[in-house]
């Protein structure tokens, strides 16, 4: 079973026996009772500067533990002041130390919008995030089948949540198109094998239809990653490693000015 197999049925296990607990009614009639969704066309939407999507991660399955984070709101809080435009929460438990209390109490704290960053391949985790409070919800195509992509892109619309559609190939952007998403994601990150290409946004940007805010996921460790992502077309930039340790905010800073010119453009 490949990396990204193993970690999706994980999750989907995982998410199993929450249900047990918690029948798909219950989350249902939470997920109801929740303020609605923030829109995210505007908080996301393409600007003169790069915006930054500001990620909570303690550890990950590549690089082993980052940073204990005992106080996730406070961390999300941080990001915001520092400038970022929504934060992700990675609530996978098993390899990424997450949970979805963690978006829970950072969605309390914060007011822009969150994602809920887990390998969701079934309609309960999409609930699950609704209810405990997501906006985005991340949605793999190497993950899924296209029926089951579609499926689970459509109850995140219609619970009035955004699905951020990450794809790792020219044919995997073809099939977010296809969907008509509004967010579509690159991960430089190989997750069936971990590897890293940071040139691969480069390399599918132009594939990403117009009207589509375009993100560039994972290896941004310094401001000049941030440019060259900049460079290539990004509107936006997924951050999660360089942001967990040292000061988010004189870092965010610093990554903001990097990318503080437009889109595409050649800087000297
Ligand atoms: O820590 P980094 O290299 O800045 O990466 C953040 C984010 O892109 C990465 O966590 C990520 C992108 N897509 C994912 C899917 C699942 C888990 C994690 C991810």
């Amino acid at each position: 079973m490949s990396l990204l197999a193993d970690l999706t049925a994980g999750a989907v296990e995982d998410a199993e026996a929450r249900r047990a607990i918690r029948p798909y009614a219950d989350v249902e009639s939470a997920a109801a009772a929740q303020a609605p969704a923030l829109d995210v066309s505007e908080a996301l939407r393409p600007d003169a500067r790069v915006r930054i999507i500001a990620e909570v991660k303690r550890a990950s399955p590549s690089r082993g533990d980052l940073a204990s984070i005992p106080d996730p709101a406070l961390q999300a809080g941080r990001y915001q002041e520092g400038g970022a435009s929504a934060i992700s929460v990675l609530t996978e438990q098993r390899r990424f130390k997450g949970s979805l209390d963690d978006l829970a109490a950072v969605r309390a704290r914060v007011s822009v919008p969150v994602l809920r960053k887990d390998f969701i391949a079934t309609p309960y985790q999409v609930l699950e995030a609704r209810a405990a409070g997501a906006d985005i919800v991340l949605l793999i195509v190497a993950a899924l089948d296209q029926p089951v992509l579609e499926e689970l892109f459509a109850l995140t619309v219609q619970l009035g949540m955004t699905p951020l559609v990450e794809a790792h190939s020219a044919d995997e952007v073809a099939r977010a198109a296809d969907l008509g998403a509004h967010l579509i994601g690159v991960n430089a990150r190989d997750l069936s094998t971990f590897e890293l290409d940071r040139d691969l946004f480069g390399r599918l940007a132009e594939a990403i239809p117009a009207g589509a805010v375009r993100i560039a996921e994972s290896a941004v460790l310094q401001p000049v990653d941030v440019a060259h992502y900049r460079r290539a077309g990004a509107d936006a930039v997924l951050i999660g490693e360089a942001l967990v340790t040292g000061d988010p905010v004189a870092t965010l800073g610093a990554f903001l000015a990097a990318g503080d010119f437009p889109a595409g453009e050649e800087i000297s």
